[in-house]
């Protein structure tokens, strides 16, 4: 069984996505209390909120999943990161793999972003996004992890204490022969993690060739696919979630999330925008949301938002994203006690106050809303959620989850 440790829930759901698709049994957990039923699974993973956090936690709760699922019968790990290798010079995606790698007496450890199905691509170590180099992107003006350089091997340096090395295309390309050969001298000469070259899956798999059954290999929902591809698939075909009306709560400031609500407020459908002002609180704000929803949603979807373009946002504010946070969180609570069943939260730091929120434990994976954000379903609160990390889903992916809801 595979266990994974993906360090925010949106690119949990990604992976879950990714090893479901694949045809593994996957069970997805937001917290490290694992509930009975993981011994049917192929693969568990566990969703942490820890990429923004400071190191020593990331690194508590991320050795407290691996020892979760390794007593639940995991026999390799993967730690999932983000394909924009959301990061800063302190970590902590460096840290986390290191101390994981220390654990589980792994010397060397295999490293990449590349998800080719989402457009991310790694050659000679920069990180592309749809052909354009990450710093070039708006992950520069990222609220919480600006992204400066797309060198991942020089992004990862500065976070660890061992020698990071670069597994080129061209061994890459001479087939998994050459790259355990080349994983092999790399490890000889001292490298702690080798960030893999990779620009289409073909990549991914002569990677996963190579280094199937290594304890450890860290990435994006790209390369855990590769390995999972590997494995014999029995798992069921994805659930789709009860037609109705869905809600969405939106804290991503990513442009993709931006054309998104765009998109949905051209419709004409109701949308509430959440405005913070210093000293104002969440349970004020929610209260704020909450009344709009009751006044104006009528039996529509309906969006509450606090999102917006980097130049919109106050500077002067750096408390405003844990405010919004929280009150996306609060929000979604009292949707559900409202009775909404469909809810679509956007953005990874949002979803994890999200589920913290509502308390949310295992989930069932269940059919894709976009490439990457499969719906989940929360048994207890009998709850459909989509988690989307900013940058995926079409730009029509709000009107179309919001379905009928939007004309009616
Ligand atoms: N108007 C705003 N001003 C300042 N910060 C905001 C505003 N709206 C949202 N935020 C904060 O910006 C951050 C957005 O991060 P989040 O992870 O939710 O989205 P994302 O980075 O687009 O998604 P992902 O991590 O999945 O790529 C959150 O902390 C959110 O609370
Ligand atoms: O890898 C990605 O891009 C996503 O799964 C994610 O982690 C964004 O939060």
């Amino acid at each position: 069984m595979i266990g994974v440790i993906a360090d925010d829930v949106t690119g949990a759901t990604d992976v879950a996505a990714a090893l479901s698709r694949a045809g593994l049994r996957t069970l997805l957990s937001l917290t490290t209390e694992l509930e009975p039923g993981e011994a049917e699974a192929d693969a568990i993973v566990i969703g942490l909120k820890t990429r923004s956090i400071p190191v020593a936690d990331a690194v508590a709760q991320s050795l407290a999943a691996l020892a979760a699922l390794r007593a639940a019968g995991a026999e390799r790990a993967y730690f999932k990161y983000c394909s924009t290798f959301d990061s800063t010079p302190e970590g902590n995606i460096g840290p986390v793999t290191e101390a994981l790698a220390a654990e589980l007496g792994a010397r060397i450890v295999v490293t990449t972003p590349a998800a080719p199905l989402h457009g991310r691509t790694v050659t000679g170590g920069r990180l592309f996004v749809g052909g354009v180099p990450l710093d070039e992107t708006h992950m520069r003006e990222h609220p919480v992890t600006p992204m400066r350089d797309s060198s991942v091997p020089r992004l990862l340096a500065p976070q660890v204490a061992g020698e990071v090395g670069l597994l080129p295309l061209d061994v890459v390309r001479a087939g998994a022969m050459a790259v355990r050969d080349a994983v092999a001298a790399a490890e000889a000469s001292g490298v702690a993690q080798l960030v893999a070259d990779a620009s289409e899956d073909d990549d991914l798999d002569v990677i996963a060739e190579a280094i199937d059954g290594a304890p450890l290999v860290a990435g994006s929902a790209g390369l855990i696919g590769a390995l999972a591809r590997r494995r014999r698939a029995s798992g069921r075909p994805a659930s789709a979630p009860p037609a109705g009306r869905t809600a969405i709560i939106a804290g991503s400031c990513s442009r993709r999330t931006l054309e998104q609500i765009d998109r949905f407020r051209e419709t004409g459908a109701p949308s509430y925008r959440l405005r913070a002002e210093r000293g104002d609180t969440a349970e004020a704000l929610a209260a704020a949301a909450l009344a709009w929803w009751d006044a104006h949603s009528g039996d529509r979807s309906a969006l509450i938002y606090s999102s917006s373009p980097a130049a919109e946002r106050d500077a002067e504010f750096p408390e405003a994203g844990e405010l919004y946070e929280r009150t996306a969180g609060l929000v979604a609570d009292g949707l559900a006690e409202r009775g909404v069943q469909r809810i679509l939260v956007a953005g990874g730091e949002t979803s994890g106050e999200v589920v913290r929120a509502l308390g949310m434990g295992t989930a069932v994976v269940g059919e894709e809303a976009a490439l990457g954000a499969p719906w989940i379903h929360d048994p207890h609160r009998d709850l459909h959620l989509v988690l989307k990390s900013g940058n995926f889903g079409e730009p029509e992916l709000f009107v179309d989850v919001a379905g009928a809801g939007v004309a009616s």
